[in-house]
């Protein structure tokens, strides 16, 4: 994969990523999550100053940026994992199904079951690739065999592994490569299906081939979950967000169509980023 150092003083190439040519309408887009003036503070420091977006249904939302802008905190407010961060504190909302996420009595597990989150380097448990995906399923309180074997093979499926994994399901989910064990952990997320799939720089630590696995499966998932992606990587943003969010020290310089922002920017900061004037 191209990292950030080589794409410096280039603009992205839409024409070569081979993307449907369409152009979105965000006013459009029925929101799977709404912020409304979000402002977060790690102690004194507030690193979100003031975020109003959508999260829009079915559709990939890429969050770029230079390093420390503040896309990793945004995406884990959409399931309040920054409520892990003891100096942490959130003013604001985002509504789910408009319902505020903030709001006192929110049941966090439900919250996190229906917004699911993969993070950067795969965390498979310590058990065979059926119990990591089985998981959920059982925390939910599922205990019918034949319900959670269909589960368990019908996310394996959706995540591409199943053909790979199918004759090895009680081996150690350790013992398998880390690209298999990112899509494994997708498939222990979607298994409980959640509504929103929250993706921190999922590809950055595989190989191209693993990168390229991930961003194939990105794009069949749309199909069924709302995903909303952070990367470093700004060609892969291209490639798989129907829209894209670019930050700048805590806020939200510029959010819209994909093809537009990376073609075409509204704001001066995103044209020199995504051209490598800085970042
Ligand atoms: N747990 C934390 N405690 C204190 N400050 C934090 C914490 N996490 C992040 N920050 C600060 O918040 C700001 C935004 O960080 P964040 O990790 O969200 O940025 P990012 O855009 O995702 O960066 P990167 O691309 O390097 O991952 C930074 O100034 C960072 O130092």
């Amino acid at each position: 994969m191209t990292d950030a150092t080589e794409q410096k003083g280039h603009s992205i190439d839409m024409s070569s990523m081979g993307r449907e040519s369409r152009h979105l309408d965000l006013s459009k887009e029925e929101p799977a999550l709404k912020v409304n003036n979000l402002r977060l503070s790690y102690g004194e420091k507030e690193a979100l100053h003031g975020i109003d977006m959508i999260i829009p249904k079915k559709r990939v939302t890429a969050f770029i940026g230079p390093s420390g802008c503040g896309k990793s905190t945004l995406l884990r407010c959409f399931n309040r994992m920054n409520d892990l961060v003891d100096t942490c504190s959130i003013t604001g909302e985002i509504l789910l199904d408009d319902q505020n996420i903030y709001e006192k009595g929110v049941d966090v597990a439900e919250l996190r079951r229906r917004v699911g989150m993969v993070f950067q380097k795969p965390n498979p448990f310590p058990k065979s690739i059926y119990e990591n995906v089985a998981y959920g399923l059982r925390i939910q309180g599922i205990k019918k065999k034949r319900q959670i074997d269909e589960t368990v093979e019908w996310a394996l499926r959706s995540a591409a592994l199943w053909d790979e994994v199918k004759d090895r399901l009680h081996e150690s989910a350790l013992g398998m490569s880390g690209g298999q064990q990112q899509r494994l952990v997708i498939a222990r997320t979607i298994a409980v299906k959640p509504e929103v799939l929250l993706l921190d720089e999922p590809a950055s630590a595989l190989d191209p081939i693993s990168t390229l696995k991930i961003e194939e499966l990105i794009h069949e998932l749309k199909n069924d979950f709302t995903i909303a992606i952070v990367t470093h990587n700004m060609q892969q943003a291209a490639r798989v967000s129907d829209y894209t969010a670019f930050m700048y020290m805590g806020d939200m310089i510029e959010f819209g169509d994909t093809d537009q922002l990376f073609t075409n920017p509204t704001e001066k900061q995103t044209e020199d980023y995504i051209t490598g004037r800085y970042g």
